[in-house]
């Protein structure tokens, strides 16, 4: 019988991509509210209650409120209301027995779009001891529109809004909290993300004085080493040589994330990622997740 999946939000934008990565499944069944129910209380229960899993493609405390209706159905959430929740599971695949976790979970809180960037560079680095937990980290982003949902793609089908502008100024970004617990730093990282007029794609960038990292061999070589060494046999995270150009919307529609080391080859790196924001970094990871609660292989469906 095949695995009956409810997506609460899924006319939303990152509802809608995991719709598409599910519909083609025969071993998935996707339980569905038409639009005049889809934010009816009592529908919804009821679809939860008819589900073997539950995924809130929700605004945060809409995916909070969702939880009285969720009932005992294991459930994914999109949104960043759990991220660093107690009782939550960290939806984050790559980091070291989080496989297992995700497997046996009741509740997998999906990691965050930039945060999948940062915490991809950030934690093989610890883990390596090429910087330490209060290691004052520089990261920079760069995201396609849609990563503000509905109302920033209105403004840009509009018209309305600028070719390319910097938000979370005041270093209040809501990924901080989860790439702090989960990437391992104990220091609260500067983060400066911006928008460009393109849909879907993005870029993390961690910014590094390498000359001034504890150890004998500094610098870039060693930076790409831990992370190579992290990353081995991942189905879906690859590092690579660092080229000239870096294409935000390079891995556009797949769950790939590619991993560079940029830099003077002495002491100043950037590591950087490139991700899609819908898929990487919402839509297939949630896939991914699933696959892995569901106990198939974690790359099913998926590119
Ligand atoms: N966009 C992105 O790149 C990413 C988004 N996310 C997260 O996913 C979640 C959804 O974001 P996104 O898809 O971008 O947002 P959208 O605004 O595109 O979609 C949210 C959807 O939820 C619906 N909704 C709101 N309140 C309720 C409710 N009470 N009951 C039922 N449905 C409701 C909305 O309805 P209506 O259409 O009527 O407004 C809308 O369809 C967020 O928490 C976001 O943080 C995660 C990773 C990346
Ligand atoms: C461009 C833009 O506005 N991006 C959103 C992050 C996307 C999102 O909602 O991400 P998570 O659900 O992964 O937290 C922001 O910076 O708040």
């Amino acid at each position: 019988m095949p695995t009956r999946v409810f997506i609460d939000g899924e006319a939303g934008t990152t509802g809608l991509q995991i719709r598409e990565r599910l519909s083609a499944r025969e071993d998935i069944t996707l339980i569905s509210l038409d639009e005049s129910r889809r934010k009816d209380t009592g529908a919804r229960r009821e679809a939860f209650d008819q589900a073997d899993f539950g995924i809130l493609c929700l605004p945060d405390e809409a995916a909070r409120a969702a939880l009285s209706l969720a009932g005992d159905t294991r459930l994914i959430d999109a949104s960043t209301a759990h991220r660093v929740a107690d009782g939550w599971v960290y939806g984050m695949p790559e980091l070291p027995g989080q496989r297992e976790r995700i497997r046996d979970a009741a509740r997998v809180a999906n990691v965050g779009c930039y945060a999948t960037g940062a915490i991809a560079l950030i934690r093989p680095l610890i883990e390596a001891e090429v910087i330490r937990p209060d290691y004052a980290a520089t990261l920079t982003g760069v995201s396609g529109y849609t990563g503000g949902g509905k109302a920033l793609i209105a403004e840009y089908e509009a018209g309305s809004a600028p070719d390319y502008f910097l938000y979370a100024t005041g270093q209040t970004h809501k990924h901080l909290p989860e790439i702090m617990a989960h990437g391992g730093l104990t220091r609260r990282p500067l983060f400066q993300p911006a928008v460009g007029a393109y849909a879907q794609g993005m870029i993390v960038q961690l910014h590094l004085h390498a000359d001034l990292l504890p150890g004998a061999v500094r610098g870039h070589a060693r930076v790409e080493a831990a992370l190579r060494a992290f990353y081995a046999g991942d189905p879906f995270v690859t590092v690579r040589t660092a080229g000239e150009r870096i294409d935000p919307q390079e891995l556009n529609g797949t769950n790939r994330m590619a991993l560079s080391v940029q830099g003077d080859g002495t002491g100043r790196v950037t590591a950087v990622a490139v991700l899609d924001n819908l898929g990487k970094g919402a839509s297939g990871t949630a896939v991914q997740n699933l696959n892995l609660m569901m106990g198939v292989d974690e790359t099913e469906g998926l590119t």
